[in-house]
Formats: C-alpha cells, structure tokens, sequence
C-alpha cells in the first residue's frame, strides 16, 4: 500500500546493534533474555547481544543489603558499562533501581509486571498461618521482616540474602522453616511449583516496582528512545511511578521498612489508579497504612499525597528514629 511505503521510507534504521548489560544472576539474565528476545522480534535486522557482569551487591552476600548501602550497588557497575559504550541499555527488576536516578542516567521504559506478590515457601508448611511458635522464617528484606513480625510475634524472622538459587538451598538445607520472596523471580525461573502460598497484598504489601522491568540507558542516548518505546506498557508505568514516588518522598531506600503498591481499576468506565502504601519501625511494633485513589495521569502526585498523608499520621516519627529526615 502507498500510504504504508510512505510511512517505511520516514522511518529511521533500527540500530545495527544493541548491547544490553546485565547481572549474571539467573533471575538478571532471564530478564536481559527476555528483553533481547523482544528486541530482535521487533528489529530483525538489529543484533541484540548480552554483556553479563557481577556487581558490588552480587559479591557482598554476608551483610543485609540496608548495611551495604542499597540499591544502587547492584546498577553502577552496568551504568559504568555503558557510559563506556560497552553497553547500550541496561535492564533491571525495577525493585532494585534507585528511587532517585542517578546523574546522567533514565529509565527509557517500564516492562510488563509478573506477579507482584511475595510468596511463601516451605518444605513442611503449607502456610505462613501453619508455622509453629519458634520457627525460623527466611527474609532478604526489611519491608517483609517488619510485617512477618507484627503479623507473627511467634515466629523468629531471619535474614536471608543471595540470589534465588542460594536462598531456596538455605531453605533446603534447613537453615530456615519457610523463607518468603518474591513470587516473579520464582515464576520467571520456572520455579513457581516451589510456590506454597502467594500472599495478598493485604498480608505482604509489596516493594514499591516488584515484579516490574526497569530498562534503563544514559541520558544521552536519547537517540535509543523510540526503538525501546514499544517494551512500555502504559498501565505498569503508571503504577510503578505511584509507587516510586511514595517511596522516594519518604528517602526512598533499604534502610526503612517500607511497602507501596498500586493497581489500576475502572470505575464507572474510567480508569482509578488505587495506591497503598505503609512504613513501619523495623520490629513491625509501628506500622502506619495509607492508600490513594486519583486519576492514572496524576500517579507521581498520588504517590507523594499518600507519604504526606503518612507523614502527618506518624510516619515522620518513624523516619526520625531512623536517623532519616
Ligand atoms: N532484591 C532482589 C530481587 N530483585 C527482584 C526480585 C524478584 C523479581 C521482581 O521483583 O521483579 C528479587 C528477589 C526477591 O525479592 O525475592
């Protein structure tokens, strides 16, 4: 068809190559697959390659994450990459991306979200509600340490750090009863069989991203913008930047306890962006809950009513005992 040739001719080449930077975990790489798979689907001529690499917060695994330093450790080794050109773009589960971007660099697309959920996982019980007084339950986060705590004072809540594979060995191994993590990098895995019970928001709200791709690139590399558009999926984007920007109002990082989830619902045919969020003291005694409800265009306020909202009903207290703002 004419008007179709028209179109062809505008349209600029897609890049000859793309290099995407990637974590050597299991979990990272699947996601850098995935992403590569989609790209050399939309861009046949393109060749998409993977760089893996290892990062601070992959060979740190004796102390919790919140002592290390955070998020940013597990990008800055692939945001090196590809300041250097080595890689073009770099993809992430965005729950571990920064709430604050650093310098120079932005995220060009938010991918479909998986299962958002945290998920129980037991050899011997079918149920965190199962677990006898004294049981030791596995955890990688302070978020779900603090509500696993004021939901079940009965239970010792441990530490558990390492990549997926590494925590279902020390649950195998029987360093812990039952570990809870995230359902996506399970079912991402092809491990969703090992899934005794996902848990509602309402029990384990979830991290502010979880289950969400992060595809990040330099901000200089505007040039890449239009070809990674089509990975975006609008409704996700819009949830994750409610839940970001609640976290990011509160200091967004690992050092506080603290949850943000949002869904898009349609009430009398329009679409409603329903956000929830909490923080909580790190032993769970203090636990302040909020939720949100706006248009899907106006998610970045939403998020940052809900922390003020949070803030005067206590939040702030938490925060300052913290050492926070
Ligand atoms: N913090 C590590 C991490 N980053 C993303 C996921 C799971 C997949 C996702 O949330 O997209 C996990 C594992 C976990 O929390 O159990």
């Amino acid at each position: 068809m004419a008007g179709k040739k028209a179109e062809d001719r505008r349209q600029a080449a897609a890049p000859a190559r793309l290099v995407i930077a990637s974590r050597e975990s299991r979990l990272a790489m699947w996601q850098a697959q995935h992403i590569r798979d989609r790209l050399r689907t939309l861009y046949p001529e393109t060749a998409v390659d993977i760089l893996g690499m290892s990062t601070r917060g992959d060979r740190i695994l004796d102390r919790p994450l919140a002592q290390i330093g955070g998020k940013g450790l597990f990008i800055k080794e692939l945001e090196t990459a590809m300041l250097e050109g080595r890689a073009d773009l770099a993809v992430h589960s965005l729950k571990d991306v920064p709430m604050e971007m650093p310098d120079g660099f932005m995220l060009a697309a938010i991918g479909v979200r998986e299962n958002p959920c945290d998920a129980f996982v037991s050899g011997r019980y079918a149920r965190l509600d199962a677990l006898p007084a004294g049981a030791v339950l596995g955890t990688s986060s302070l978020r779900r340490a603090a509500l696993m705590r004021a939901r079940y004072p009965h239970l010792r809540v441990e530490s558990l750090r390492g990549n997926l594979d590494t925590r279902l060995r020390k649950l195998d191994e029987g360093q812990y009863d039952a570990i809870v993590l995230a359902a996506a990098g399970l079912i991402r895995l092809g491990l969703q069989a090992r899934i005794r019970a996902v848990l509602a928001p309402e029990v384990s709200l979830p991290a502010p991203g979880q289950g969400a791709l992060g595809i990040e690139i330099a901000a200089e590399r505007k040039d890449l913008l239009p070809w990674l558009a089509p990975l975006n999926d609008a409704a996700t984007a819009s949830c994750v930047t409610a839940e970001r920007a609640f976290s990011r109002a509160l200091g967004g990082s690992c050092q506080v306890p603290l949850g943000a989830y949002a869904v898009i619902e349609t009430h009398a045919g329009a679409p409603v962006l329903w956000l929830r969020g909490f923080i909580a003291t790190p032993d769970g005694g203090r636990i302040v809950r909020g939720e949100q409800h706006g248009a899907p265009e106006h998610a970045a306020h939403l998020g940052s009513s809900l922390a003020q909202q949070l803030r005067a009903a206590g939040a702030d207290d938490i925060l300052a005992a913290q050492g926070g703002a």
